[in-house]
């Protein structure tokens, strides 16, 4: 078994975690996502990036590893499936078969993996690149003791924003490591939250994303409500748009969603995976969340519809089904 000179692990969204050379140190923070500001900002620096491992190329891994590329980082892909992985070996990343052999030839590594089942998988599998735990808390624990260092970074922002470098980072954890790899970050990313412990960074995630949930089957409920009465749903659209309750995920997905076109950025399996953690992390502090629990189900249904990797838009299907029982 190879050592791993970087030991990381990501609970449910994005963590990691770096034992940094020290001869290697970035100097610029990059505040604004720009690939040709990043590369010729970096190359100003005479700095090597470093190496950088990247496990997991979804939906939201693949831009985000492609990001760091176009800013002329030096990077090392693994994805289980492997030809998601060829895209970014064309665009000159390297590849090794195991997430255990990227952790061991990068200083840093990234995952970007569907949940916590995937993450234990990948970070404590035969080939993992970490042997212990199955909480964010333990395993920061665990990676602490050999030595690297762990930051939990969960993104907000969805297929787009990932394309974009236009995420939000909710990061928890070592504060000298969110140090060292922010100028990595603000290459992914608009913005960037240091939330403290490990922990907070996943439920912060949770609560956003409980709301988000809620908020898509609110959403859904009007569309087909202003239908039923006659009314057009594109002009509702256009009225939320304009009003207090507006909302990009709205006009985003609203016109979508009229034609009953569900393009996914994100996967409806994944929000109902969020509603259901953020409701035990409501149970764990015996907070009500009645709204939340009311979308649950209704994800739940639609993933029983067969729905699980549509867009979680997808969802105003059940309710179209439930209108015609
Ligand atoms: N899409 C979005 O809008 C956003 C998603 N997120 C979160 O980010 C995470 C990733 O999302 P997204 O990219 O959309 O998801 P995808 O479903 O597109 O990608 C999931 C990734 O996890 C890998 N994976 C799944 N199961 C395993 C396993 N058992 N072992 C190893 N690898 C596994 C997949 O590999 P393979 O290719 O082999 O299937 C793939 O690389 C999720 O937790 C999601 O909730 C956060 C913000 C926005
Ligand atoms: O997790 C999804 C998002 O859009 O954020």
């Amino acid at each position: 078994m190879l050592q791993p000179k970087v030991l990381l692990f990501f609970f449910y969204f994005l963590k990691f975690a770096g034992f940094l050379r020290n001869k290697i140190t970035f100097i610029l923070h990059l505040t604004k996502y720009h690939p040709s500001q990043a590369r010729a900002n970096l190359k100003a620096a005479d700095e090597l990036p470093g190496r950088i491992g990247f496990l997991g190329l979804g939906i939201m891994g693949s831009p985000m590893a492609q990001n760091l590329i176009k800013a002329g980082c030096d990077v090392t892909v693994w994805n289980r499936t492997k030809s998601k992985c060829d895209a970014l070996i064309n665009l000159g990343a390297k590849y090794k078969p195991s997430p255990e052999e990227v952790a061991a030839s990068c200083d840093v590594t990234f995952a970007m993996l569907a949940d916590p089942e995937s993450a234990i998988d990948v970070a404590c599998g035969k080939h993992g690149a970490a042997i212990d735990g199955s909480t964010s808390k333990l395993i920061n624990e665990h990676i602490k003791a050999t030595g690297a260092l762990f930051l939990e970074a969960p993104v907000s922002g969805s297929k787009k924003p990932a394309e974009d470098g236009q995420l939000i980072f909710l990061t928890a954890g070592d504060k000298s490591l969110y140090d060292t790899v922010s100028p990595f970050l603000d290459i992914m990313g608009k913005s960037r939250f240091y939330l403290g412990e490990v922990g907070n960074g996943a439920a912060m995630k949770l609560v956003v994303n409980m709301i988000m949930g809620s908020m898509m089957a609110s959403f859904s409920e009007g569309l087909l409500l202003s239908e039923k009465v006659g009314l057009d749903p594109n002009v509702l659209v256009e009225v939320v748009s304009q009003g207090a309750i507006s909302a990009p995920m709205y006009s985003l997905k609203g016109p979508s969603m009229v034609k009953s076109l569900y393009p996914t950025a994100f996967p409806l399996k994944h929000q109902q995976k969020d509603l259901r953690l953020a409701l035990e992390l409501a149970e764990s502090v015996s907070q009500s969340t009645p709204i939340a629990a009311a979308a649950n189900e209704l994800y739940k249904v639609a993933k029983s519809h067969g729905l699980n990797d549509e867009d979680f838009s997808a969802v105003i299907e059940v309710l179209k089904a439930k209108s015609k029982e």
